[in-house]
């Protein structure tokens, strides 16, 4: 069964909300430009909130080293997502598993895209939108993602509770990843969309 991580959570009950229903992980934007962004107070506040067996994951955009070791100083992250140009030298520098973001355009080998960041756990493909880095809302083409791979897919872009199943059943992704399909607004999540993501995805 697909796993689950519910990004771009800004507030301690949205958190809360995510865990009971049953997500395996949450995101915190560490990204100014982000209608989602989070202080490290307001991460810090979330992350003591969460019970036990619940990934804590940061999302940063080329964001400077020293901000990130900041971060990491204040925040206990489990994971970092890299959403920006990062090299997998970059990535590597935090000793913490990482997670890099592709945004898919048409034509891409994605294969070959993954090779570039051999450090990865797993690579996060989600939607391309010249300007934007992501949270776009938008899906990509599915039928890109190739069956066979030697990298872990988390996948992400547009997905919501009525076209999760049919992401999962073309893609047999290690992970799925949502934020705007389960939001009232940006940056405040509902909780009603969350359980009907997450229904969706564990359904069999
Ligand atoms: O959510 C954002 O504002 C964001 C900003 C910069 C980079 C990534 C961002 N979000 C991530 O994009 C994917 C897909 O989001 P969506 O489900 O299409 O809204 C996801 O990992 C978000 O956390």
């Amino acid at each position: 069964m697909a796993r689950i991580k519910i990004c771009g959570i800004t507030r301690v009950e949205d958190a809360l909300a995510a865990a009971q229903a049953g997500a395996d992980a949450i995101g915190l934007v560490f990204h100014a430009a982000s209608p989602r962004a989070v202080s490290i107070k307001q991460a810090g506040a979330i992350v003591q909130a969460l019970p036990p067996f619940v990934t804590v994951v940061g999302l940063f955009v080329d964001a400077p080293e020293a901000d990130i070791r900041a971060v990491l100083e204040r925040v206990p992250l489990d994971l970092l997502q890299f959403h920006g140009e990062e090299p997998d030298s970059f990535c590597q520098r935090f000793a913490r598993p990482y997670l890099k973001a592709v945004r898919v355009r048409p034509g891409d080998d994605l294969n070959a895209l993954a090779g570039n960041w051999p450090g990865a756990s797993g690579i996060l493909l989600d939607s391309y939108k010249p300007g934007v880095p992501g949270g776009t809302g938008e899906t990509f083409d599915w039928s890109m993602i190739p069956s066979q791979r030697p990298w872990t897919l988390v996948l992400a872009g547009g997905l919501q509770a009525d076209n999760v199943r049919q992401a999962i059943d073309m893609t047999a992704p290690w992970a799925v990843d949502v934020s705007g399909g389960v939001e009232a607004a940006k940056g405040i999540k509902d909780v009603d969309k969350i359980n009907a993501f997450i229904h969706e995805v564990k359904r069999v």
